[in-house]
């Protein structure tokens, strides 16, 4: 037996040997999903979903997941389980590690180990697109959520409207599209121009020209999260930058209607009223729309405290926009103001590609002469559209009387 602990001894002592030579040769790092005091790491969530996209193909063991309410499976790389990637034709080595801590939440990382002599070569590249891939990954399958009036409670937001089926003029579409994608990908230039990253759209028009189906499709297709403040249901200036703060980043925050949510045209009067303190006036304002005011709503947009966070798209939506305060409009204050407006002959063709299935029709060319200055809407083409969708000759046919009559009855 004293032979054995020698030998023993002498291969403990060269193993150990061997194990800090091979440490010595690779680099190790750890991303911890919390940093100390609980601060949440951004890279985490990336790793997460660049490794969900990998464990897919190559884990040996991974964790599946879906949601009730999707049909998409997720993967995870399980825990402990470790990952080889290829980089620019260099190995590294994932591992996901979970640590039970009692009364505690677990603690969760990653780590990444690569030779040491790749470290300068390889790291901060790598570790870049780590972080984009993981963001775009992140974008496409996050479950977007609607928060209703006190943001307290959110359900999952899965509104079917796109800007593939938004019936808009092509130019005004790819212009929006165009804002949306570099107000995404601007992180570096509002950084270099010190400017708080967020984006102001007020969405103008009648009714039922597709304002509220316009901010779905954005929130579709920024994987945004939507934050539908109803201002009437917020007591004073006080309570809505609370909410400012309850928001998360990469959020859409909607005012629909402000011009009905608040008294917004005469700043002066506002503040007479707000200075009275009759029962009266109380119980006049008790009527009134809402207690915030113009200046408490411009500080919740423009202000210092809507820098608290970042990627904020801000939503305004009005059917009168002559009703809105200049303060509002003035340049710089929303971004962009975008008229949706009457349906227009390439909307229709749009509808009617979605709703009827149909690219082109003899009827067409007479629906282009009728819809100029019929100020029909895109809701009220769908209307006609749906309700005969099985036969597109019948739905054009109705949707020409239609056009008719309304012509009809501007004129006379
Ligand atoms: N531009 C559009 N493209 C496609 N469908 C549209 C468009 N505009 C309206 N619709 C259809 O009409 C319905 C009502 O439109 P939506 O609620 O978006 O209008 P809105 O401008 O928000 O109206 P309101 O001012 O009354 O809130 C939508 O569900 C959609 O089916
Ligand atoms: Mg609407």
């Amino acid at each position: 037996s004293e032979i054995w602990d020698v030998c023993f001894g002498f291969a403990k002592s060269h193993l150990s040997f061997l194990s800090t030579y091979l440490n010595k040769l690779h680099s190790s790092f750890y991303i911890y999903e919390y940093d100390e005091g609980f601060v949440r790491n951004d890279l985490y969530p990336c790793v997460k979903w660049h490794l969900s996209s990998l464990s897919s193909a190559h884990a040996s063991a991974a964790t599946l997941f879906s949601a009730s309410d999707t049909s998409k499976i997720r993967f995870r790389l399980a825990e402990d389980e470790a990952l080889m990637e290829m980089f620019d034709g260099v190995a590294v080595w994932w591992q996901h590690h979970v640590k039970r801590r009692q009364d505690e939440d677990d603690e969760r990382y990653f780590s990444l180990r690569m030779r040491a002599s790749h470290r300068q070569l390889l790291l901060g590249r790598f570790l870049n697109y780590v972080r984009a891939h993981g963001k775009e990954l992140e974008l496409q399958n996050r479950e977007k959520q609607l928060y209703t009036s006190d943001f307290s409670r959110s359900i999952p937001f899965h509104h079917p409207a796109t800007f593939d089926t938004l019936a808009l003029d092509p130019v005004q579409k790819q212009e929006i599209v165009d804002d949306l994608r570099e107000f995404m990908e601007g992180e570096e230039f509002y950084k270099r121009a010190g400017r708080t990253w967020k984006r102001g759209y007020l969405l103008y028009g009648p009714p039922g020209t597709g304002k509220s189906s316009m901010i779905a499709a954005i929130s579709n297709f920024t994987g945004y999260d939507v934050y539908d403040l109803e201002l009437t249901a917020v007591s004073n200036n006080n309570d809505l930058r609370q909410l400012l703060m309850i928001t998360t980043n990469k959020s859409i925050i909607v005012i629909e209607d402000i011009d009905c949510s608040l008294d917004l045209s005469d700043r002066a009067n506002k503040s007479v009223s707000q200075s009275t303190n009759s029962k009266e006036d109380i119980g006049k304002k008790e009527l009134e729309t809402s207690h915030v005011t113009l200046s408490g709503l411009l500080n919740f947009t423009d202000g210092l405290w809507s820098c608290c966070g970042s990627e904020r798209i801000f939503i305004f939506t009005t059917n009168h926009i002559g009703k809105l305060d200049p303060a509002l409009l003035r340049a710089g204050r929303m971004d962009m103001h975008i008229l949706l407006s009457y349906c227009t002959f390439s909307a229709f063709k749009l509808l009617a590609k979605n709703y009827l299935e149909v690219l082109e029709h003899d009827l067409f060319a007479e629906v282009e002469r009728e819809m100029e200055g019929a100020n029909f809407t895109p809701a009220a083409v769908s209307e006609i559209l749906i309700q005969h969708r099985k036969n597109a000759t019948a739905a054009l046919e109705n949707l020409l009387a239609a056009l008719k009559s309304a012509k009809f009855n501007t004129c006379s």
